[in-house]
């Protein structure tokens, strides 16, 4: 039998009259990263903020832990970790004193491990927008937590902060630790996640294994039409091929192999060259674009 580690069923939030958050449901898997992603204002810092125990439903059941995450914050805090996307950290401490503020102990290796040891005696008003969002993470992990919730923790990192922190999110997975996270760089969640949801305007457009999501859009292959070639001159494809104004030919293929076969046995033989081509599986953001246009896409 399945015990998820959240359990969120039918769950509503209202700001006053507005209902921000209408009807989601959610189960996370011990051990599992899971992606909440959104477009803005869909509603997933909403529901974080729920799952963390800081706001309570209007509606819905939430189970954290096996508990009411609200109810029974005290019962959930030492056995969880969040990134908030806005920390207020006090400006005049240092980091090794924020450490220490925070949990005792010396933490040098947590420092280290994300790249702030040698920031330990500077200011935190003194940090870059960068070594802040690292600390948030330090400071969020320093207890061990079971269920890590991250809150954009990449947001303003440059790509190298963002490879390292994503490697010490792949330490603390691989040591067991369960992970939420909202980011905006689908490639973040694509990289990182083994499940997700797509929130749009309050509630699940899109959710499921990640290589489940991947797989229930087409493939795609582009290029450029080779000069002076009608488009109908191509083979036959089995997906569906659009004539770009660019002059950009695009295909949606659920027979990537098959139809790439195809194409290039046709250029070959008749000794056409396809500029710039490329074909590849769906990308979360094919998926992504989907789901706020509002096509259905599968929900494993
Ligand atoms: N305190 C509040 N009072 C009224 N409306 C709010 C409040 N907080 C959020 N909302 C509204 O609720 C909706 C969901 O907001 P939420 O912050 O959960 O979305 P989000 O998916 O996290 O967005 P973003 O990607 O921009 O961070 C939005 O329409 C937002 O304007």
């Amino acid at each position: 039998m399945r015990n998820p580690v959240i359990d969120v069923a039918a769950l509503r939030c209202r700001y006053g009259d507005f209902e921000a958050v209408r009807g989601v449901d959610l189960e996370v898997d011990q051990g599992e990263l899971f992606a909440l992603l959104g477009t803005n204002g869909a509603g997933k810092t909403t529901v974080m903020e729920t799952l963390e125990g800081l706001r309570a439903p209007s509606a819905g059941r939430v189970r954290v832990l096996g508990v009411d995450p609200h109810r029974d914050r005290a019962a959930i805090r030492a056995r969880t970790g969040i990134m908030l996307q806005e920390s207020g950290f006090p400006a005049e401490l240092t980091v090794a004193e924020m450490t220490r503020l925070w949990r005792p102990g010396d933490h040098r290796e947590a420092l280290d491990r994300l790249d702030l040891g040698h920031r330990r005696d500077v200011r935190i008003k003194q940090l870059s927008g960068g070594e802040r969002r690292r600390l948030d993470l330090v400071l969020a992990v320093l207890g061990r937590p079971e269920l890590l919730f991250l809150d954009e923790p990449t947001t303003g990192l440059d790509p190298e902060s963002r490879q390292r922190t994503w490697e010490v999110v792949r330490e603390l997975l691989a040591e067991g630790t369960t992970v939420v996270l909202t980011t905006h760089y689908l490639e973040e969640a694509e990289s990182l996640a083994h499940r997700l949801a797509i929130l749009h305007e309050g509630v699940v457009a899109v959710s499921g294994a990640l290589v489940d999501v991947l797989a229930a859009q087409p493939a795609r292959i582009s290029f450029d039409l080779p000069d002076r070639l009608d488009v109908r001159s191509l083979p036959i494809l089995t997906g569906d091929v659009v004539h770009e104004p660019s002059g950009r030919v695009d295909v949606r293929t659920r027979n990537l192999q098959d139809d790439l076969e195809t194409l290039l046995a046709w250029a070959r033989r008749d000794g056409h060259a396809l500029v710039r081509l490329r074909a590849h599986h769906a990308s979360l953001e094919d998926v992504f674009h989907a789901a706020r246009a509002g096509r259905q896409v599968v929900a494993a």
